[in-house]
């Protein structure tokens, strides 16, 4: 992925959808390149005071921790076929991320595999842990627990079972195949993986669950996994530096404006689409960076954020690409579009008989594809309905590396433009409180109370 405008295409910024939403477009670049270098300069002068207690992501890159996953991960390839990851949020969706793009498709059925199979627990749904654990070898499996508040009530339940389980099968050398990825002071795992001695790696303080997918959180099971992981910080290497140039020159900055501009607009709706299955769980992960980081109490009264929906090409455009045109232009739709698929995947003449069918004869699936991303944007364009697209060359590590790192400072510029702050997530906490005051939780009585007394059922 080169940072060029080719990157982001905002062809269609310029169309009459836009248009409609008072985007008039570059018009509005000029009208808002300083106030957008601003921001930017705001994020990273905090950034380099060494003050800031949020904004370690934009570190991650250079690698501190490369050389400790690295390690570890040679240390257990070879002895082991299963990666079990424990995670909920940020602690789960980043890795997940990576490997779906970048491992093979269906690496989990492969007989002969190049790496570990890695799975993925985040949720509190005992058919499905115990249902994997039971079609897993013991002997065979590592559990990567990770939370970075070591706290998280979904992430312990399972590793409880984790534990269990590893202990009645493989017995008093379960803790050999626990990794702990918990902040490095904070929460109940870190000292627990201690006094245990399973080996561990750090979250760093500095850095929030929505942005640690290049720590070592994403890093080790992708490195398990098989993702050339030096490539992924290379790319969101690139990123970092292509977010110093100017406004005009400057896609992440671009990318902020319109949908800072589109919000305001009262277009609250941001459909986040890439057009391919490799990256279905990439708008998972944008969902959670910008909900968590943009749905917030504004400073001076009032609320922000616009509501992210995750969609994957071509697949939702036969569920609902029909609302995205036709119903109200409250949304902002964003492609991603990948120019080259890794296979030359083309669609065999099979039925030479058929005239109505040989428009598809020898074609490349990568171009149909990208033909239905362009009749789609077009379509949508032509109803008034606001979309860009940006684009991956390919799906490889340093362009998701450089992609992930472009939409992590695209937000947080956009939480700028906001004023507000993009990366504390104060609404969620309530809801983990009421938890343990449901579940009976010690020093949660209050709430206990409090809830018993608002009609909720609590024993
Ligand atoms: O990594 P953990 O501390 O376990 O947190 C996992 C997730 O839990 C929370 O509910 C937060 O809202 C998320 O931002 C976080 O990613």
């Amino acid at each position: 992925m080169t940072y060029t405008r080719r990157m982001v295409n905002l062809k269609n910024v310029t169309s009459d959808g836009v248009g409609t939403a008072g985007l008039d477009w570059p018009n509005a670049l000029e009208q808002h390149a300083s106030r957008l270098e601003a921001a930017r300069d705001a994020i990273l002068q905090r950034h380099a005071s060494g003050q800031d207690p949020y904004l370690g992501w934009i570190d991650l890159p250079d690698g501190e921790v490369l050389g400790e996953v690295q390690a570890l991960a040679a240390q257990y390839a070879g002895e082991f076929d299963d990666l079990v990851v424990l995670g909920i949020g940020g602690s789960s969706l980043g890795g997940l991320t990576v490997l779906t793009a970048l491992q093979h498709p269906y690496h989990n059925l492969m007989r002969e595999r190049p790496a570990l199979r890695v799975h993925f627990i985040d949720n509190v749904d005992g058919d499905v842990i115990t249902g994997l654990l039971e079609v897993l070898d013991p002997a065979r499996t590592l559990v990567n627990v990770i939370s970075k508040s070591g706290t998280t009530t979904e992430t312990m339940a399972a590793y409880l079972t984790c534990k269990a389980w590893l202990q009645q099968h493989v017995g008093e050398g379960y803790a050999r195949q626990i990794i702990a990825t918990t902040d490095p002071q904070k929460g109940i795992l870190r000292p627990l993986a201690q006094r245990e001695g399973y080996a561990t790696l750090p979250v760093p303080p500095n850095v929030g669950g929505r942005f640690s997918v290049l720590s070592a959180v994403g890093l080790l099971p992708a490195a398990l996994g098989g993702v050339d992981v030096e490539a992924l910080l290379r790319g969101a290497r690139r990123a970092n530096e292509a977010f110093r140039a100017g406004a005009h020159d400057n896609a992440i900055l671009q990318t902020a404006l319109v949908n800072w501009l589109a919000g305001e607009a009262g277009r609250n709706i941001l459909v986040f689409m890439p057009y391919s299955t490799r990256l279905r769980y990439l708008s998972d992960w944008f969902a959670q960076l910008w909900a968590e980081s943009l749905g917030k109490h504004k400073p001076g009264g009032g609320h922000t954020g616009t509501t992210p929906v995750k969609a994957v090409g071509t697949t939702d455009q036969h569920s609902q690409v029909q609302l995205y045109r036709e119903g109200p232009s409250d949304k902002l739709v964003v492609f991603v579009r990948v120019d080259a698929p890794d296979r030359d995947a083309r669609i065999p003449n099979a039925e030479p008989n058929e005239p109505e069918m040989n428009y598809l004869a020898d074609a490349p699936y990568g171009r149909l594809m990208n033909a239905e991303l362009v009749a789609t944007a077009h379509a949508l364009a032509q109803a008034g309905q606001m979309n860009y697209t940006l684009s991956l060359e390919r799906i490889d590590a340093e362009q998701l590396g450089h992609l992930l790192q472009f939409l992590m400072l695209q937000t947080a510029v956009v939480g700028e433009l906001l004023g507000i702050n993009a990366f504390d997530q104060p609404g969620v906490e309530l809801g983990k409180v009421l938890t343990y005051a449901l579940m009976g939780r010690p020093g949660f009585d209050q709430q206990r109370e409090e809830l018993r007394a608002a009609g909720v059922q609590v024993d």
